[in-house]
């Protein structure tokens, strides 16, 4: 295993999206074609449903590791403000579609959706659902920091429709707590998740790291035994990904040689699934694990999981619109990223301007390959036609997967490809092959952390 570890830790795409963000391809793009393509997706099937996620980019301490787009602020004043800008976002896109969309899925994102007061988070809510409708079976979900999550923000969600929310946890360690300035004992976690039981929330997660600053075996051991004690819904078990490259992330305060090698983190990993696996959990596609009572698990068994810019759902609407700085919309057709900066994206705002400022329309061989990739980052399978022969050289998708096949992560027919069980943990270098945006031009700068 350790050989083929270090022969597939490469720089990669997450597969959140294709083509992915430094691949779009912006000259031909405009806000006006964006909006069209916003409203096809939506005239196409009015009752499919809408997805929103709302970015909440705000948090009080600066968390070394994170990779994440947040403006670190102990000045609470700045949440009516952007409460207004985001429902005034949400206006413009309502007047865009012309009636009150089908909400199928909301997700608050961040940053700390808990930085927000419970009443902020209220007007938040109940503003977004005036302009719209909740769909029959619906999924609302949130991010919380188990150091600031309180009970009233847990039953103040509750009582507009959430019932899911994922806690962030990382390790359980000091040291490695130190390292990435986030102390946060035990009992927080154990406490947010209890109150979210209590109030009847059906689905509680928690995110779980390995590869971080000066984490080893052990301390994803003892971990994941804590998880255990408190057994949530699910489990996200994230590689750490090192981007210092990208701006404004603020990963810093240790060195490249305090992190694990990609050995040790190999090593974690399997351990971690092990352990995962004996403690009842399913492995549900990249980075997560569920219990088999958990929506997501059974999304997976009955085929209809899907992963957005989200990560994994059980749901799939072909149009997901994302509010906030920074957020990114899909409109199936189209991806579109508002501006990062919280002023920039407020006074876009309140002129009247969906505040995008790069995106991508998707032409046919993109369509294709974009399926495919969904495929196989859900269902671990996938099988082509000959018209998409016509669109698509899947011959050198083959060639390129040549080498995965020898090495017994794939099986390949002549229109299909199937992931093996050992090639799982090598979805993301799996889906490179079909990424034939990266296999004409490698990117020449560091962009992508590594696979492993
Ligand atoms: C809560 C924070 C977020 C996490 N993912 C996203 C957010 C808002 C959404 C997101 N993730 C990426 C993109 C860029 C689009 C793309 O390249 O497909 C978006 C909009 C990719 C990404 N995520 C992380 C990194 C370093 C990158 C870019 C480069 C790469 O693909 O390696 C880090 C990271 N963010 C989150 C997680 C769970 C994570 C790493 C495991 C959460
Ligand atoms: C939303 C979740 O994203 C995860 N997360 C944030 N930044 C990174 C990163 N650099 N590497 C891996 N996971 C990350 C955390 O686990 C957080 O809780
Ligand atoms: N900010 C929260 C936390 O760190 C939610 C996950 S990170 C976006 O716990
Ligand atoms: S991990 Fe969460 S709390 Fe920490 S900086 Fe990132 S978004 Fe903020």
């Amino acid at each position: 295993m350790c050989d083929l570890t270090q022969k597939y830790n490469v720089p990669g795409p997450r597969y959140t999206s294709y083509p992915t963000v430094p691949y779009w391809d912006l000259d031909s793009f405009s806000g006006k074609q964006w909006k069209s393509s916003v409203l096809k997706t939506f005239q196409e099937d009015p009752k499919e449903g809408i997805s929103i996620y709302i970015h909440l980019p705000f948090c009080e301490n600066m968390c070394t590791f994170c990779g994440c787009h947040k403006r670190i602020t102990k000045r609470h004043e700045v949440e009516r403000p952007y409460i207004n800008a985001v429902l005034k976002e949400w206006e413009l896109y309502c007047d865009l579609l012309g009636t009150r969309p089908l909400i199928k899925e909301l997700h608050l994102g961040g940053g700390t959706p808990t930085f927000f007061s419970p009443e902020n988070l209220k007007i938040l809510i109940e503003g977004i659902l005036r302009s719209g409708k909740v769909a029959e079976t619906y999924d609302f979900s949130f991010e919380g920091h188990p150091n600031n999550t309180t009970k009233a923000h847990l039953q103040t969600l509750y009582d507009v429709g959430f019932r899911k929310v994922s806690f962030g946890v990382q390790d359980y360690n000091l040291t490695v707590q130190r390292a990435i300035n986030r102390i946060q004992p035990f009992e927080n976690v154990k406490n947010v998740t209890e109150w979210a039981r209590e109030i009847g929330y059906t689905s509680v997660g928690h995110d779980i790291i390995y590869g971080l600053p000066f984490q080893d075996c052990a301390n994803v051991e003892e971990t994941l035994i804590k998880t255990k004690a408190i057994k949530p819904d699910r489990i996200a078990f994230y590689s750490y990904a090192h981007v210092p490259w990208l701006k404004g992330n603020g990963q810093r305060g240790y060195k490249d040689s305090d992190l694990p090698s990609s050995v040790v983190k190999k090593a974690q990993y399997e351990m971690g699934k092990r352990m995962l696996t004996e403690f009842g959990y399913k492995d549900v596609g990249m980075d997560h694990f569920a219990l088999p009572t958990d929506n997501l698990y059974k999304a997976l068994v009955q085929g209809t999981l899907h992963r957005n810019f989200m990560g994994y759902t059980p749901y799939k609407t072909n149009l997901m619109i994302g509010l906030g700085a920074s957020s990114i919309s899909d409109s199936w057709y189209g991806f579109a990223q508002n501006v990062k900066n919280v002023e920039e994206y407020e006074n876009l705002v309140s002129q009247g301007v969906i505040p995008i400022f790069r995106g991508h329309i998707l032409n046919l061989e993109d369509q294709i390959v974009r399926k495919h990739i969904l495929d196989i980052m859900c269902q671990f399978e996938t099988t082509w036609t000959n018209e998409e022969e016509q669109e698509v050289d899947f011959s050198s998708i083959l060639e390129n997967l040549s080498e995965l096949e020898a090495d017994g992560l794939v099986e390949t027919t002549s229109n299909s490809i199937k992931v093996t069980e050992k090639g799982r943990p090598f979805v993301r270098n799996i889906s490179m092959a079909f990424d034939l945006k990266l296999h004409r031009k490698k990117p020449n700068t560091r962009i992508f952390s590594m696979t492993v």
